[in-house]
């Protein structure tokens, strides 16, 4: 900020800035008329006035000026004496704003020339003589800050500071104003670079992906608006927190799913051994063999008659044919030009005998009857709920299809207990969803988008990786995720793995410096990365502050918790309690009881309250100013990565974690 003896000039630059904030203003509200006044009339036919419609919609969704969003966050003064084509003084902010003669307010923050914002300093300026930022209160300009980019060390920023510790209340916001040169180099990544992200607890991994999604729609738009951008989290709650993000950055068409929304919504459940093996890669390899496997020698060769002509094809050339297709081509693919070419050669014969048949007759010696069969004998259609029905209860097939890939134990394992009479019937788990989406590529490719975002990939299993990778298959990924905090007894140990399953080639780099958690809490939470994760160096908090953690033992956690909770709410921001899945319930009840109005999360997400009562297996991703974890060993003791689990648990909290216990703390805490 500027010295007091610049009073009297910060204050007119500040109302300069102020009018060049409302003019801004004024001038994104014509944007938005102009945009509202446009009519898809003019449109040829009914669905192109469909289409025109939904695009001029969210043009003026895109355009809405959000009252508690300032328009622009920082301002580039360049160097005037590099001779630069470079505008004077550019105002970056969220979207481009400009007046009725086309003039730029407002630079979009994803434009080439709003780069230099976020990575210049002393040692390179791109060509940035001065840096302002801008501080805000709703959307009304409050102050600046200017940083003088002239070689001189850069000291921390304290509007940046104070962006970074500010409380926080409901869902994620964007950080476009203070996206940090680390991130920027990850979210400003080309669109055609898989970019694989390791980072700590709260280091901003969700955030960059987000921002990323959001730059390469701006760099690349007609082209991802045709392919497709899609975000993929753990679960809705998830989904939910960090839905507002986009299009608070006029991003009004990005996707968002869970893997379950992309391969099924599983019906029926299993023993984690189980499901970990159907996981495993070596299924894809069972798959294909056991699709194949379909495949029969003919019966008899094919006869058509027509009128009173005959053709026939003996078996061997049909065998041939057969041969020649098999594996070249997906499984539907292949059925398709085996009647083709069965079509092809009953024509040449009818060509020999001196006929000139057309495509009709083609067509119509393809769909006949005998050379149905003939395909349907030799290269039967099937349907992925089949060929999974059948492995899981025929163990003839399945030692078939898994020999040298799995054992005998191995096999056993896969195999019903009570086999579902049908495919039909079946109660398909998520593993069982991932194989059915394996098998169902392998009958007909599914369709690619232009970019994924996957978030906690760490968690997915070899084959539900391998799913997500068809869906990028000619695109690129974003992949993001901490090694430390896999829960899931398939969590990746490596992102090279990751990587390979998804089928994609990146770059891994790492975040260190986490923007959530006080230092004194990741501290903490860090005494249990030598057990969970090794190889990881431990993480670095911008966040300071000492009095932020509270261990306490106590005689009764329900009670101690309402006690931490009542004093908690007498202070700002959001408060989460998070407890083993299996104590929920009578914690609620307490709650309850002492009159602490709450909300109880779920998968599907959480409204209302300013109090959120946490299942630990759903905490990951979010975050709370202040957390109250009750007794730690129960949540380590509930699932076989449960030391993860609590890692994932302690590092929630913005400004405080509470930690109540009443048994002794897990020995890796102490
Ligand atoms: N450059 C930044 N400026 C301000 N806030 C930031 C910045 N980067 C991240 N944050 C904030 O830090 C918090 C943590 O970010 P985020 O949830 O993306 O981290 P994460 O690495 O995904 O964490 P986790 O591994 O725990 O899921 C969020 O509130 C986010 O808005």
């Amino acid at each position: 900020m500027p010295g007091e003896a610049d009073v009297p000039k910060t204050l007119e630059t500040l109302e300069a800035e102020r009018a060049h904030l409302g003019k801004a203003r004024e001038a994104l509200r014509g944007m938005r008329e102009h945009a509202e006044s446009l009519s898809a009339d003019a449109a040829g036919d009914w669905v192109s006035r469909q289409v025109l419609e939904s695009l001029l919609d969210q043009r003026v969704r895109a355009l809405a000026d959000h009252p508690d969003t300032p328009l622009f966050f920082g301002r580039l003064d360049h160097r005037s004496d590099l001779g630069a084509e470079l505008p004077e003084t550019v105002h970056v902010g969220r979207r481009h704003v400009h007046d009725e003669e086309g003039l730029a307010l407002v630079l979009d923050w994803r434009a080439p020339v709003s780069r230099a914002f976020y990575r210049a300093g002393p040692r390179d300026p791109m060509g940035v003589a001065r840096r302002r930022r801008f501080g805000f209160d709703r959307g009304e300009l409050t102050g600046f800050e200017d940083e003088p980019l002239d070689g001189r060390e850069l000291g921390p920023s304290r509007l940046l500071t104070e962006e970074i510790e500010r409380p926080r209340t409901g869902p994620m916001r964007d950080i476009v104003a203070t996206i940090q040169p680390e991130q920027d180099v990850i979210v400003r990544a080309e669109l055609s670079e898989t970019v694989c992200v390791q980072g700590a607890p709260g280091t901003g991994k969700t955030a960059v992906g987000l921002h990323r999604a959001a730059y390469l729609l701006f760099a690349h738009r007609e082209r991802l608006s045709r392919a497709g951008v899609l975000i993929v989290g753990p679960n809705r709650a998830f989904l939910s927190y960090i839905a507002s993000v986009l299009p608070a950055l006029g991003e009004v068409r990005v996707d968002q799913a869970t893997v379950d929304d992309l391969l099924g919504i599983p019906t029926g459940t299993e023993a984690l051994s189980v499901a970990a093996l159907k996981g495993d890669v070596r299924l894809a390899e069972v798959l294909r063999k056991a699709l194949w496997m379909h495949l029969r020698k003919p019966e008899t060769g094919l006869l058509f008659v027509k009128g009173g002509s005959r053709y026939r094809i003996p078996d061997h050339e049909i065998r041939e044919l057969v041969s020649s297709l098999r594996g070249t081509t997906r499984y539907g693919a292949g059925r398709h030009t085996l009647t083709q070419r069965l079509a092809h050669r009953v024509l040449v014969q009818m060509e020999q005998r001196g006929e000139a048949p057309d495509d009709r007759v083609h067509d119509a010696v393809a769909r006949s009857k005998a050379v149905k069969a003939v395909v349907e004998q030799v290269w039967p259609k099937v349907t992925p709920q089949q060929i999974l029905h059948r492995l899981f209860s025929d163990a003839e097939f399945l030692a078939q299809a898994a020999r040298g890939l799995l054992d005998e134990e191995e096999q056993e394992l896969l195999r019903w207990r009570r086999a579902p009479r049908s495919a039909r019937s079946a109660k398909w788990t998520p593993a069982d969803l991932a194989l059915l989406d394996e098998l169902a590529d392998l009958v007909e490719r599914t369709g690619s988008l232009g970019h994924l975002v996957v978030d906690e990939a760490q968690d997915l299993s070899p084959m539900q990786l391998r799913a997500l990778g068809r869906r990028c298959a000619t695109g690129s990924a974003t992949v993001l995720g901490d090694l430390a905090q896999g829960t899931t007894p398939w969590a990746a140990r490596t992102w090279r793995e990751v990587l390979v399953h998804l089928g994609q080639e990146g770059e891994v780099t790492e975040l260190t410096l986490g923007f959530r958690v006080p230092r004194e809490v990741l501290d903490y939470a860090a005494r249990l990365l030598p057990s969970v994760a090794p190889e990881l160096a431990a993480p670095r908090s911008l966040r300071g502050g000492p009095g932020t953690l509270s261990v306490r033992k106590v005689r009764d956690v329900h009670d101690a918790a309402v006690t931490a909770l009542l004093e908690l709410q007498a202070r700002d921001g959001s408060l989460g309690v998070v407890v083993a899945d299996d104590r929920l319930e009578e914690l609620g009840k307490t709650l309850e009881a002492n009159g602490v109005d709450h909300a109880v999360l779920t998968a599907e997400g959480v409204a209302g309250e300013r109090v959120h009562l946490v299942p630990a297996t759903l905490a990951k991703g979010l975050e709370y100013d202040h957390v109250v974890v009750a007794e730690p060993a129960e949540i380590v003791a509930a699932e076989e990565k449960g030391l993860a689990r609590l890692y994932v648990v302690l590092t929630r909290a913005v400004t405080s974690l509470t930690v109540l216990h009443h048994e002794p703390l897990p020995v890796e805490l102490g």
